[in-house]
Parts: structure tokens; C-alpha cells; sequence
């Protein structure tokens, strides 16, 4: 019975120092927690960590990725409010053990142990401005958490989400291979919802469901280079030339249609946690070993003369196993890569000079 007892009022202890946790002891109390007295997820499944996770997207992706059966551990890192959105997730009866981690000090410990780390730290756009006037201040920002990734989790998938991806990508590159660590095949630009947007405004036209359309976007992810390919929207369709016109101009332009509406308050962060919980799924089951897990992304490729280019890509137990070649262009999409690509050159460029300098 004393035994018991005692079982019982250390158990009571625990949960205590787990609901108030003085800030300097953060990650001694969580990792404490998050081994003793969490839910069980931690035995198998993938660890996660959402760099940026207090944010417009970071907090309902880590909602999200709190649902995923394949994560076992959910680790949310930002430099704000990490306490509050750890504290509110975990009460989530699901697998996942969460733990917060807030501030540069506490980067190191986010990052130990991760198989997949999601980065959608950064400023968002405000109405009036391009993706390439974040670069000043996503730039450094997306340093800094790749040189954490490079010393703590060098094997690590990484899902980049942070503007402008053109550049950031290239940026992450660049830093792992500074470190000596860059693998081309676990550097992966976040451009999924481009073809959320695209799968959804496809099926509006053709009055589909849009759970049932597939429409590829390569390119990148700013205006000109989001390259829709409507010529191969699965299932086959016929689009008039108009409907081309609009759809590639409304797909292009779909993160300035909410930067607008939204009005100052910042960009898509609802759809965009949606797009990355989705391309995080679909990187989980490829390390798991799921056959046939392909989705566009912005990556190393060889695809074009590009050093970057988004394309299809198959995903596996490596990473990005395949990388898929653009297949037949209609005219108005090679008129439409040429474009793409002559921005692309020059975002990419940026990135990589913003290291090597
Ligand atoms: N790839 C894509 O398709 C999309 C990309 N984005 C981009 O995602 C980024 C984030 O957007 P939102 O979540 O709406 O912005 P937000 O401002 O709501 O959240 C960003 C979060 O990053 C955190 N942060 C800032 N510096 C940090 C650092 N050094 N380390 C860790 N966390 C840091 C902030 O504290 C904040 O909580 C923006 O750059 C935006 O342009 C947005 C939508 C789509
Ligand atoms: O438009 C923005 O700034 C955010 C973004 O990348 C998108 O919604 O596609």
C-alpha cells in the first residue's frame, strides 16, 4: 500500500513538473515527460521535428502531424510561445509524444534524433509584396536552423516550406555542403500546394471531385514558376484554351489571392499546414517503405540544365528515390517553362551566392 502510494504521488510529481515548467528547464522537464509518463508512441514510428511550430502554419501542421499514426515523437521548435502550443497539442489523445523546445539554446536538443524535420519558420508576405522581399530576413533565418540540421540530425529528411523556396532550398544546400553532409536526396522544397491549389481549381472547372484530380506542377514555387502542366491532368481532360489561360494564371497566382484577401494578417497558413502534413505523410510512408509514393517537389535535379527544378519525384526508405523527367509539353507550356526557368536561374543564383559569399 506505502508503495503504492508512493508510485502514485511520484507519478503526480511528474505530471506536475511536465504543466509548469520553468522556462530554462524546458527541455530537461520534456525529455523527463516525454520518457516516463507520455503516451506510448515512442517505440516505433518516425521523430518529427516542426521548426517554426508557434507560427500561422507550424501550429495546425503540428496539429496535423499530432493525428499521423507514422510519428511517434513531435518535437516543436520555435524563438516564441512554444510553451502554450506543446502544452495545448499534447493534451491530443494520440500516439505522438510532443515536446517544446524554445529558443537558439534549446535548437540542439529539437533536432537529436529526428528522421524528418519541417521548417515553416520565417516572415510571411504582406499585400504589395513578391516572395523575394522575404529573402533578407528568411535567408538567415533558414541558415541557421539548417546548420543546427547539418551538427544534430545530419541524415535527416528535411521538408523546407520558408520563403522564398526558389532560394531557401539552394540556401539549405549549400550550408550541408559547407558541413559536409549534403545529401541531395533528403533536401526537399515544399511545393505541394501548388497542386492542392491546382488539383482543386481544376476540378472546379470540370465540376470533378477534387479528391479525384491530379494535375503535376514543376517549376518552382513564385509566380512565373509554378508551371502547372494541365496537358497531363489525370483523369485526361480537355481544356479549352481559355480555360488553360485562366487556371495557369489562378494556380500561379493562388498565394497572392490569399496574401490579398487576407489583408495585411499574412499568407495561406490553413491550406499550406494541409499541404504540409500531406508531403510529410507521403515522406513518412516512403521511409517506411510504401511502393509508389510520388509528389512534386523542389529538389536537386538534373531534370533541366537547372541545378534545382521541381518535377515529380518518387519517394522510398532514401529519401527521393527517382525524379521524374516533365514528360510531353503542350507549346504553351514549353512557352511556359522557358519563362520559369529565366526567373528560376536567377532565385537560385541568389540563394547559393548568399553562402558562398
Ligand atoms: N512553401 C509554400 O508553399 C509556402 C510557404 N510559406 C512560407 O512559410 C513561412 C511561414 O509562414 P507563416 O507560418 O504564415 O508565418 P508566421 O509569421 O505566422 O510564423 C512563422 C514562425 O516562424 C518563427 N520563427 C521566426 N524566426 C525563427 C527562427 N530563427 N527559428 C525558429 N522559428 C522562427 C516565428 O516565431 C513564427 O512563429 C513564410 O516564409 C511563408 O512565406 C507560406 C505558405 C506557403
Ligand atoms: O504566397 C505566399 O507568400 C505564401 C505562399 O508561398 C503560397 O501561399 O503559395
Amino acid at each position: 500500500m506505502m508503495q503504492q502510494n508512493y508510485e502514485a504521488s511520484q507519478r503526480i510529481a511528474r505530471i506536475a513538473a511536465h504543466l509548469n515548467p520553468p522556462t530554462s528547464q524546458m527541455e530537461e522537464v520534456n525529455l523527463l515527460t516525454g520518457s516516463t509518463c507520455r503516451s506510448k508512441g515512442g517505440s516505433s514510428g518516425f521523430k518529427v521535428a516542426v521548426l517554426g511550430a508557434a507560427g500561422g502554419i507550424g501550429q495546425p501542421l503540428a496539429m496535423l502531424l499530432k493525428m499521423n499514426p507514422l510519428v511517434s515523437v513531435l518535437h516543436l521548435y520555435d524563438v516564441v510561445n512554444t510553451p502554450g502550443v506543446t502544452a495545448d497539442i499534447s493534451h491530443m489523445n494520440t500516439g505522438a509524444v510532443v515536446r517544446g523546445f524554445l529558443g537558439q539554446q534549446q535548437l540542439d536538443s529539437a533536432l537529436t534524433g529526428m528522421d524528418l524535420v519541417v521548417i515553416p519558420a520565417g516572415v510571411p508576405r504582406k499585400p504589395g509584396m513578391t516572395r523575394d522581399d522575404l529573402f533578407n530576413i528568411n535567408a538567415g533565418i533558414v541558415r541557421t536552423l539548417c546548420e543546427g540540421v547539418a551538427k544534430c540530425c545530419p541524415h535527416a529528411i528535411v521538408n523546407l516550406i520558408s520563403n522564398p523556396v526558389n532560394s531557401t532550398v539552394p540556401i539549405a544546400a549549400e550550408v550541408f555542403k559547407k558541413a559536409g553532409t549534403f545529401d541531395p536526396k533528403h533536401l526537399l522544397g515544399v511545393t505541394t500546394l501548388d497542386v492542392v491549389r491546382a488539383n482543386t481549381f481544376v476540378a472546379e472547372v470540370l465540376g470533378l471531385d477534387p479528391r479525384e484530380v491530379n494535375v503535376p506542377v514543376v517549376g518552382g514555387h513564385a509566380g512565373v514558376t509554378i508551371l502547372p502542366l494541365l496537358s497531363q491532368v489525370k483523369p485526361p481532360c480537355s481544356l479549352t484554351s481559355e480555360e488553360i489561360s485562366y487556371l495557369t494564371d489562378r494556380i500561379q497566382n493562388g498565394g497572392t489571392e490569399v496574401v490579398e484577401a487576407k489583408a495585411g494578417a499574412g499568407s495561406a497558413t490553413l491550406s499550406m499546414a494541409f499541404a504540409a502534413a500531406k508531403f510529410a505523410d507521403s515522406c513518412l510512408r516512403g521511409l517506411r517503405g510504401d511502393a509508389d509514393v510520388v509528389e512534386c517537389s523542389f529538389v536537386a535535379s538534373q531534370v533541366t540544365e537547372l541545378p534545382f527544378f521541381s518535377s515529380k519525384v518518387r519517394l522510398g526508405r532514401n529519401g527521393i528515390e527517382e525524379i521524374y523527367s516533365l514528360g510531353p509539353l503542350s507549346e504553351y507550356e514549353r512557352a511556359g517553362l522557358e519563362k520559369a526557368k529565366k526567373e528560376l536561374v536567377e532565385s537560385i543564383q541568389k540563394g547559393i551566392a548568399f553562402i558562398k559569399k
